[in-house]
Formats: C-alpha cells, sequence, structure tokens
C-alpha cells in the first residue's frame, strides 16, 4: 500500500497552550519540543511571539535548538506579529486572517475583501522577508465556497507555501470534511493543512477523512488539549497514520511519557480511557478477554502497548475469570489448589461489588483468608 502523503504540524505549544488557564515555562516548551523533534514530526508550531516577551523569548530559543522539525511562528496579519515572529528565527511563519462573514463582521467591521487585500499585503511583506509563509483562514468551515476558494487562490499567487483550512469551532462531520477538503484540493494547486478542533468530538476523524481527500499538513496537540474542547490529538493521529495510512516513519515509542509530560505541564488531566495514552488504554479485567490475551493479545488489542512505550495491565475485579486469577497468583509466586483459587475468585468479586480496588495488598489478604477457610 503506498503510504499516505501527509506531514504533522503539531501545535501543541500555540493553539495548546490556548486551553483556558494553560502556559507551559520556556523550559517545558523546550522540553515537549524535543520530543516532538524526537519522535520525527516535521512541523512544530512553536508559538505566537506577539502574545508576550516571554512567548518571543520561548520562540526564539526553540528555534535555535538546531531541531530537525521546521519551527513555525504563528501571526496575524500584522506587520508587527510578522516581524516578531520572523525575529524569531523561524522557518515558518503561519499568518491568519477569519475569512467567514461572522467573523470579519464582529472583529473588522469592513467588507471582506478590504481584509483579504490587507491580508495579502501581509503575506507579501514576510515572503519578501525570505521566510515561508502558510496562510490560514480562520473559520474556513463556515465561509461562504467561492469566497473562501478566491481566498486561498490569491493567498496562494502571493506565495503562500501552504493553505489551512481551519475548522475554528469543530462544526463539521467527516461526510462535510471530505466534500469541502476534495474541492479545496482539486481548485487549488497549493499543499492544504487541516487545522480541526474538538466540539462535536470529530476532530481527528476529521482529520483522517481530510487527509484522505488530499490534505497533506495534519495539525494535532498532545493529549487533544486546545481551545474549550481542544484539537485532533496526537497520539491517536500517528497510531491511525500508522495502522491505516502505512506510515512507519514516527518513532511512536515515545507517546505515552510525551502525554504524560503534557498532562503535568498543562494541569489537564487525562481520562482514564483516553484512547492511545489513557490509564486504561491497555487494561483488561474481562475474564474472557483476559484469558484470550493469554493467548495472544491481537484477540483484544488492535496495536500493542509496545508500540506507544505503554505497558499492559491486567485488573482484578468482578469480570475476572479464573485464568485471569490463576495468571495473577502464578506471577506472584502463589501456589493455591483449585478450590482455594476458586475461594478467592468469589471474594474478588465480592469486594469488587462492593466497590473496593483490589490492589495487591488487598489481594495477599484475599489470598491469606481462602487459605485459611479451605485446606488446600
Ligand atoms: C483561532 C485562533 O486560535 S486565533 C488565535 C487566538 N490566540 C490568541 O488570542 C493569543 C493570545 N492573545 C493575546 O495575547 C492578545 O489577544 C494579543 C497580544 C494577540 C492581542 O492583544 P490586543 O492588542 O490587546 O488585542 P485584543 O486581543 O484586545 O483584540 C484583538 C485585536 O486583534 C485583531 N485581530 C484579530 N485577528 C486578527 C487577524 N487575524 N489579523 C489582524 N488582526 C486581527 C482584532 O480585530 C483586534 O483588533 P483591535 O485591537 O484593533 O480591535
Ligand atoms: O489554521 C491554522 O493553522 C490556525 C487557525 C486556528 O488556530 C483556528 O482557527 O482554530
Amino acid at each position: 500500500m503506498k503510504p499516505w502523503n501527509v506531514e504533522i504540524c503539531d501545535v501543541t505549544l500555540r493553539d495548546g497552550e490556548q486551553t483556558p488557564g494553560v502556559s507551559f515555562s520556556c523550559e517545558e516548551k523546550v522540553d515537549i519540543a524535543r520530543t516532538l523533534d524526537r519522535i520525527g514530526i516535521e512541523v512544530i508550531e512553536a508559538g505566537f511571539p506577539a502574545v508576550s516577551e516571554n512567548e518571543k523569548k520561548c520562540v526564539k530559543t526553540i528555534a535555535g535548538l538546531g531541531l530537525d522539525s521546521r519551527i513555525c511562528g504563528f501571526a496575524r496579519a500584522k506587520k508587527e506579529d510578522i516581524a516578531t515572529a520572523i525575529d524569531c528565527g523561524v522557518d515558518m511563519v503561519s499568518i491568519f486572517i477569519p475569512t467567514s462573514d461572522l467573523h470579519v463582521r464582529v472583529k473588522f467591521k469592513k467588507p471582506r475583501e478590504n481584509v483579504l487585500e490587507d491580508a495579502l499585503a501581509m503575506i507579501d511583506f514576510a515572503r519578501d522577508q525570505g521566510v515561508a509563509v502558510r496562510f490560514a483562514a480562520e473559520d474556513a468551515s463556515r465561509t461562504d465556497a467561492a469566497f473562501l476558494k478566491e481566498v486561498y487562490g490569491k493567498a496562494a499567487d502571493h506565495g503562500a507555501v501552504l493553505l489551512s483550512f481551519a475548522d475554528t469551532v469543530g462544526c463539521l462531520i467527516p461526510d462535510e470534511m471530505r466534500t469541502i477538503m476534495t474541492d479545496l484540493v482539486s481548485s487549488v494547486d497549493r499543499p492544504f493543512c487541516a487545522h480541526c478542533h474538538n466540539d462535536m468530538g470529530c476532530a481527528v476523524a476529521n482529520t483522517i477523512t481530510a487527509a484522505q481527500a488530499g490534505a497533506f499538513q495534519l495539525h494535532t496537540t498532545v493529549n487533544g488539549i486546545g481551545e474549550r474542547s481542544g484539537n485532533a490529538s496526537l497520539e491517536e493521529v500517528l497510531v491511525i497514520l500508522r495502522t491505516k495510512g502505512g506510515i512507519d516513519r514516527y518513532d511512536l515509542s515515545h507517546l505515552t511519557a510525551l502525554s504524560r509530560k503534557v498532562e503535568k505541564y498543562s494541569g489537564i488531566a487525562l481520562p482514564k480511557n483516553k484512547p492511545v495514552t489513557g490509564e486504561l488504554a491497555f487494561s483488561h479485567e474481562s475474564g474472557i478477554h483476559i484469558a484470550a490475551i493469554l493467548e495472544d493479545p491481537a484477540t483484544y488489542e488492535y496495536f500493542l502497548p509496545d508500540m506507544v512505550g505503554s505497558e499492559r495491565h491486567f485488573i482484578l475485579g468482578k469480570h475476572t475469570g479464573r485464568k485471569a486469577l490463576e495468571h495473577v497468583l502464578s506471577s506472584l509466586g502463589e501456589n493455591l489448589s483449585e478450590t482455594q483459587v476458586c475461594r478467592v475468585l468469589d471474594l474478588v468479586k465480592e469486594h469488587s461489588e462492593q466497590k473496593c480496588n483490589i490492589t495487591p495488598e488487598i489481594l495477599r489478604k484475599l489470598i491469606r483468608q481462602a487459605q485459611r477457610e479451605v485446606s488446600s
């Protein structure tokens, strides 16, 4: 199978940091950027340098690390923002303007054609400084289709090397994304980016659908953090690129550590059942599942924990079966008779039904109780 023709631009350090309450220190940003680089992420959006002096300093530091990843700085269509980003030594400036009638009316109070003219002048300004320009249409998914094509066509004519399609409020479903992206890709001869928000839980699905429809650069954030309900999760997108897109160039073994790092630095707790990196992503309790996994993990794991730097866990509880319990007992070096194992199993279920977690200490107590009650 021919691998999908895509690259990743991870925007954790810019859009991810826009999660309310999140502010990464410069050291944390550097640490995240280095790990993204190790994974093989092609582009890192390091920040929005006009936001503050400290932000500018961090972006400059990341741009100076000599990473293999290309470094991108975010900017409004304003000379000051663009000059500040270029001053950081970034490889690419991402210049954004809102394109929907709603955003143009609320933010600029002038005709959209004038907003576009101003933005094109800013693309010229950045291009003339010798930096690569990505042009991003904010709220593209709610923009009049004909105007959006005109915007992208003109941005390409002015030298933008990438055109970003932002589903800013996460209002699309995959079918709509497929139709729109297919149309854009066939209308404007420039690589497109898919920047998807997760307001209806479709960010990853929309990103993958955009890739299948011809988008080249996929925007992600670690743990899917970002404005409101966040962005497309890096971990999920990368696993899909590996399992469905035929792409094996990313080193996914760093994903779990990176995810935990961003959880700590952002203060945004991972849902336990978060795909790929959540605590329960490779945890199993059901007896029927564990009995089969002991024979072959592929029965209940579509991809294995090693691939993403994680581990498998067997949890004891109400749904435990005998084979699972025997496996746990033997890994603890406990040698029980068949009737004692049955008694432990009953005790495990009873405790669990009283909402008591079966920790290793509790399990040892239950084993001793069974040994007292049932002679071997
Ligand atoms: C979809 C997105 O993620 S967009 C990015 C959102 N990110 C952020 O807002 C980053 C954090 N923001 C900040 O630190 C501040 O808002 C700053 C430094 C960017 C700007 O601060 P201020 O100058 O105080 O402006 P403020 O935030 O009050 O208002 C936004 C201004 O930017 C203008 N603006 C918004 N988007 C754009 C754009 N793409 N191009 C040009 N101007 C823009 C607005 O019209 C408004 O202009 P006005 O001050 O002339 O009315
Ligand atoms: O498309 C982009 O690259 C950025 C735009 C953005 O952050 C958004 O609209 O949510």
